[in-house]
């Protein structure tokens, strides 16, 4: 393909997730796998610069553009040697056009960029659209720091998570030997955080992952705590059965998974009120600390669907809060950096129950944070959890908090 051509072939994705955005029809991800998928003839080098400039766009973007080629011609407007490429040459864009739409603005959406919490500066905003390395978390009884760096000589570990190494953002993991094995999971550090968040001084029991998805967390949790016995509930089927390959690559654990009615979840978690020593709320959310990942999906969020979705990860502590034994846990988590999703749900929901308390966390990764969404000492009153930005903690964006019940 020539260079112009490839300009044409992103516009024509960023189009393909611009209409899926406005539809909340499929993931960028998979967009783009179905459209290399039918354009079997792009070599190689064609998808991966077609992909780059793609997302490129994507990034830099943060209110909708009208189209895709307006977010390529808001590119060029910042790129002498992208705009010489609309030069209407064959399977190439058209010239450029002074009355044309353009894409212009900043990173991140106005409304949203107005709820995020004051800490966040030009640099915390930008480092929320980077590019996000590889992280995986190593089962120690399997492998070891110095058998990995034999593999990957510029792997990194992390000095704050005992489990926890860092790869460049393409390095294809699923080839290796400790992959196959069931030695390494990837697994970003903010999530090896939470897990972390959930081991206190006692060994828990009965663990009960309440939103368990496809058990990125149960899992680090199963290899942790070896000895407990672990409920990984969620309302999908489907992610509950993606848990499946996952499990049997990791071997033997002691996970019962549990399919839940969206909205009669009590039916199924009746029998363990009361009874649980750690409750994980890993909380359906706006998902706004993973854009480095999936920037698409800043597109997607509504005010209406921010509060929907606050409303549900409120009814959701309300549920983990009766099943947590005295002298037991809640840790409750999103990756999301919306005070609406993290402090403000810890305050209302946490520190206003009769008898529960929230910890402050001694780790070395994240910063306490207060209800009211600024940065705190561990010691403040007000405390509402830790926070995991791109910036401070080279993570994606998380808030968790943990409260024990008296
Ligand atoms: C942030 S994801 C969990 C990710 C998972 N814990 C992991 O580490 O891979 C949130 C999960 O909550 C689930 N969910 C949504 N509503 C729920 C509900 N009412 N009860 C339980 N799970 C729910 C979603 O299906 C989704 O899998």
């Amino acid at each position: 393909m020539t260079p112009a051509a490839r300009v044409q072939a992103a516009i024509d994705l960023v189009d393909a997730i611009l209409n899926a955005a406005r539809g909340q029809g499929a993931s960028a991800d998979t967009l783009a796998r179905n459209f290399f998928r039918e354009r079997r003839y792009m070599g190689s080098g064609d998808r991966r610069a077609v992909r780059d400039l793609a997302w490129r766009a994507v990034r830099r973007f943060g209110e909708l553009p009208q189209n895709g080629r307006a977010a390529l011609a808001g590119l060029a407007r910042e790129d002498a040697e992208l705009a010489a490429l609309f030069d209407g040459s064959s399977y190439g864009p058209a010239p450029l056009r002074d009355d044309e739409p353009v894409a212009t603005g900043g990173l991140i959406p106005g409304w949203i960029e107005a709820l995020l919490p004051p800490l966040f500066d030009d640099g915390e905003k930008a480092a929320l659209l980077d590019r996000a390395p590889l992280d995986l978390r190593y089962d120690p009884s399997r492998t070891d720091p110095d058998a990995l760096r034999a593999i990957w000589p510029d792997i990194a570990f992390s000095e704050a998570l005992p489990r926890a190494a860092r790869l460049p953002g393409n390095t294809p993991v699923e080839a290796s030997a400790p992959w196959q094995a069931g030695a390494i999971d990837v697994q970003d550090w903010g999530s090896q955080a939470i897990v972390q968040a959930c081991l206190g001084e006692e060994t828990p029991g009965l663990v009960i992952d309440l939103c368990a998805g496809a058990g990125g967390k149960t899992l680090a949790l199963s290899a942790m705590l070896p000895a407990a016995r672990i409920i990984a509930s969620d309302t999908s089927r489907d992610r509950l059965q993606a848990m499946e390959p996952r499990r049997r690559r990791a071997g033997p654990d002691r996970i019962e998974p549990l399919l839940l009615d969206p909205r009669r979840e009590w039916e199924r978690l009746a029998p363990f009120e009361v009874q649980a020593d750690l409750v994980l709320v890993d909380a359906p959310c706006s998902g706004s600390g993973t854009w480095r990942r999936n920037p698409e999906t800043r597109w997607r969020l509504t005010p209406e669907r921010l509060a929907r979705v606050a409303a549900e990860q409120a009814r959701l502590i309300e549920i983990a809060m009766r099943l947590v034994r005295p002298g037991g846990a809640l840790v409750y988590a999103v990756c999301s950096l919306l005070p609406d999703e993290g402090p403000r749900q810890a305050a209302r929901g946490l520190c206003a129950g009769k008898g529960w308390t929230i910890v402050p966390l001694d780790m070395q990764i994240g910063r306490p944070i207060g209800a009211d969404g600024r940065l705190c000492d561990a010691s403040d009153k007000g405390i509402a959890g830790r926070l995991l930005t791109p910036q401070h903690d080279s993570t994606d964006g998380f808030f968790f908090t943990r409260a024990c019940r008296s």
